[in-house]
């Protein structure tokens, strides 16, 4: 059986392409609660990095981050801002002082209606534009109008496409209609790579979480993503350990890689190392770099900012020196 461990740091891996739903691996899936309860909460005493050591690892998270706005209230205006600061996450001086000229972040992620500002934005960095899709963040409009909004956005220019499952197909057991659905929207993302988002936080279970992480992965998914960010509860650690472990699962079993995406809530760089860690410990090392994960956030940057300044200078800036991130 092959292991995620063996695999080399850089090496080159195909398109995940789906697989038959195979309904008695599914029922198999199990998750014990305590147990990964317990390992979650031993993790952040058990993996502290320091110095050098620590700005490598957020710089590393910085280069995973799809950097994101989703609001209402969006404009061009904060795209193209949202945008500049994806070039040059953090001051030039500190990245110079890092040894890190040229980092910049993994994607930026934001409504459809955005897609345009942000591939103008983005043109020429070879930094890919994520569109969130198919009804977000609920996803209950009509299937044909979000296999449509799928199509629509990556006309528009976007390199990847983060949809919502239907969470009522999990709640009621009708995991036929969650690998139809999944297919059909990998099938209309075409060349653009699929996240798909299991708003786990509406799951009820994490047997549910695994179950429904299988499926989307047999149903051709890139990655498997979270959350919404805008669920009650959003990423944590434990619905993390269950995700990466049916990666792991799927591939042992079948040989294809699938990416993970933690996504909602995650604003402090002490957390992103704990995810990083947890990464590293459960897949191993090829998967800490951005075509196999990234972090779904819209405030974790700036307080990354602030520990790499800290880190260079010995001062901490205010918050609100980093508004943007
Ligand atoms: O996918 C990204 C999330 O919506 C971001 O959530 P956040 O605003 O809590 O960081």
């Amino acid at each position: 059986m092959p292991s995620t461990y063996d695999l080399a740091p850089d090496a080159d891996f195909a398109r995940n392409p789906g697989v038959p739903l195979d309904m008695a691996w599914v029922n198999a899936a199990q998750a014990n609660t305590p147990a990964i309860q317990r390992r979650c909460a031993t993790l952040p005493g058990r993996r502290s990095v320091k110095k050098d050591y620590q700005a490598a690892w957020l710089c590393r998270a910085i280069s995973c981050i799809d950097l994101t706005t989703l609001s209402g209230d969006d404009t061009v205006g904060r795209v193209a801002r949202l945008t500049a600061k994806a070039r040059q996450p953090v001051r030039a001086d500190i990245l110079s002082a890092l040894g890190m000229e040229g980092l910049t972040v993994g994607a930026v992620c934001v409504y459809h209606d955005m897609i345009e500002a942000a591939v103008k934005g983005l043109d020429g960095s070879g930094i890919p534009v994520a569109a969130v899709s198919t009804g977000f963040p609920a996803g209950l409009s009509p299937l044909h109008l979000r296999i449509a909004e799928i199509e629509e956005s990556v006309k528009s220019g976007a390199h990847e496409i983060d949809i919502v499952i239907s969470r009522r197909h999990v709640l009621s057991g009708n995991w036929q209609a969650l690998y139809d659905e999944m297919r059909a929207f990998r099938d209309a993302c075409g060349h653009a790579h699929v996240k798909a988002i299991l708003a786990t936080g509406e799951l009820g279970t994490l047997r549910n979480v695994a179950k429904a992480s299988l499926i989307c992965m047999m149903a051709g998914a890139d990655f498997i993503k979270t959350s919404t960010g805008k669920e009650p509860v959003n990423a944590t650690l434990p619905v993390t350990l269950v995700m990466l472990r049916a990666i792991r699962d799927y591939y042992a079993q079948t040989g294809h890689v699938v990416g993970y995406k933690p996504a909602g809530g995650i604003s402090k760089a002490k957390d992103a190392i704990n995810y990083l860690a947890l990464i590293k410990e459960e897949l191993g090392d090829r998967w800490l770099r951005p075509d196999l994960f990234r972090f779904g956030a819209s405030s974790l940057l700036g307080d990354i900012e602030r520990q790499l300044e800290h880190h260079i200078t010995g001062a901490y800036s205010a918050a609100y020196r980093h508004p943007m991130g």
